[in-house]
C-alpha cells in the first residue's frame, strides 16, 4: 500500500501535510505525539476517511483489517456473538478453526462466552484484534492496539501479531505511545510530527548506532549543547543531559568544552534506542514534555 502526497485539513487546521509512505515491511511502527496525525493517517489508509488530497494505491482485491478506536460492540451479547456478527459483515469465509486458534493464542477462550459488558479494556482490544484478523487481511492497521493491556500482556499480543504477520504474509502498521514495545516488535518505524512524516527507519540499524550522553551541572547543559552542536547539529538536550551520536569526536568536544570551562560530570555510551531517536526527531521538547 502506498500513500502519495496525502494531505488532510479540518477547516484551516492542516492535520496531515504531504505524507508519502509505503507499507511494505512485515511490521511497521508509527510513533508521534498526541494530535500528530496518526489516527487520521490510519483512517485514510482504511478508507474510513474518504475526503483528503493525494492518493492511496493498493491492490484492489487486498483486504484491510483494522482496529481503530473501539468498535461499537453489542455489550449485552457475548464476545463470540460479536466476533461472528462483525466478522460476517466483512467476510463470507468465516474460518471457525482459525478464529478459535486466534482466541486461544490471545488467551480469550475462557471469556468468549461471557457478555462483553464484563470485559476489561484489554479484553475488548483483544476481541477487536480477532475481528480485524478474521478476514485474513493483506494489510492490518492497528491504532494503539495494546491500550489497556499490562506490560507483559502488551508485548505478548504484539509478538502474536508479529508471528501472524509472518505466517500470513500480512503487512502491519501499529501506532503506539509505548516506544519500547514498538521497538521490540517492528522491522521499521516512521515518526510523525505535526502532520509530517519522517523517513522510515530500520529498527536494527537504528539501534546499532551508539549514543554518547554528557551529564552536566544543570546550569551548564544549555551552553554545552551549543558547543556540542558545532560538532553535531543533531545533538539534543534533555534536562542536564546532552546526547550525540558523534562518538568519534569525543576528544574534540571535550577540548572545546574545556575552553569554555565546562566539564561534564559524567559521560555514558550506550546503544541508541528508539526512545533516544524519538527525542532527536521531536527536537526542542524535553522527555517530560513528550511523555
Ligand atoms: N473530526 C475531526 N474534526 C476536527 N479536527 C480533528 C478531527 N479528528 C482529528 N482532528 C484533529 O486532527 C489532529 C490529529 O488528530 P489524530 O487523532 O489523527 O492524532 P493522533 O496522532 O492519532 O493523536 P493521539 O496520539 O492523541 O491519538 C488533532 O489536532 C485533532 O484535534
Amino acid at each position: 500500500m502506498e500513500l502519495s502526497n496525502i494531505s488532510k485539513k479540518y477547516r484551516s487546521n492542516v492535520v496531515l501535510d504531504n505524507i508519502n509512505f509505503t507499507l511494505d515491511s512485515n511490521v511497521t511502527g508509527l510513533i508521534g505525539k498526541n494530535g500528530a496525525g496518526k489516527t487520521t493517517m490510519m483512517k485514510i489508509m482504511c478508507s474510513i476517511i474518504q475526503s483528503y488530497s493525494g492518493t492511496v494505491t493498493k491492490d484492489d482485491s487486498a483486504e484491510i483489517g483494522y482496529l481503530i478506536e473501539e468498535p461499537k460492540y453489542y455489550k449485552n451479547k457475548s464476545g463470540k456473538y460479536n466476533i461472528e456478527y462483525f466478522s460476517k459483515i466483512y467476510t463470507k469465509d468465516y474460518d471457525k478453526p482459525y478464529i478459535n486458534s486466534l482466541l486461544e493464542q490471545l488467551g480469550m477462550t475462557g471469556y468468549v462466552n461471557k457478555k462483553m459488558k464484563t470485559y476489561s479494556m484489554g479484553m475488548k482490544q483483544k476481541l477487536g484484534l480477532v475481528i480485524a484478523l478474521a478476514r485474513k487481511p493483506e494489510y492490518l492497521i492497528l491504532d494503539e492496539p495494546t491500550n489497556g493491556m499490562d506490560p507483559d500482556g502488551s508485548i505478548e499480543v504484539l509478538n502474536i501479531i508479529r508471528k501472524l504477520a509472518a505466517e500470513y504474509g500480512m503487512k502491519v502498521l501499529i501506532s503506539s505511545h509505548k516506544l519500547e514495545d514498538i521497538e521490540a516488535v517492528s522491522d521499521d518505524i516512521v515518526f510523525i510530527d505535526k502532520g509530517k512524516l519522517s523517513s522510515k527507519e530500520n529498527v536494527e540499524q537504528l539501534s546499532t548506532t551508539v549514543t554518547m550522553s554528557f551529564v552536566f551541572d544543570d546550569n551548564d547543559a544549555e551552553f554545552a549543547l551549543n558547543v556540542i552542536k558545532t560538532f553535531d547539529k543533531e545533538a539534543v538536550q534533555t534536562e542536564n543531559i546532552v546526547s550525540t551520536t558523534s562518538v568519534h569526536l569525543l576528544q574534540d568536544m571535550l577540548k572545546a568544552l574545556s575552553v569554555e570551562s565546562i566539564y561534564p560530570a559524567d559521560i555514558n555510551k550506550h546503544q541508541r534506542s528508539v526512545k533516544d531517536y524519538y527525542f532527536t526527531q521531536m527536537k526542542g521538547g524535553s522527555q517530560h514534555e513528550n511523555q
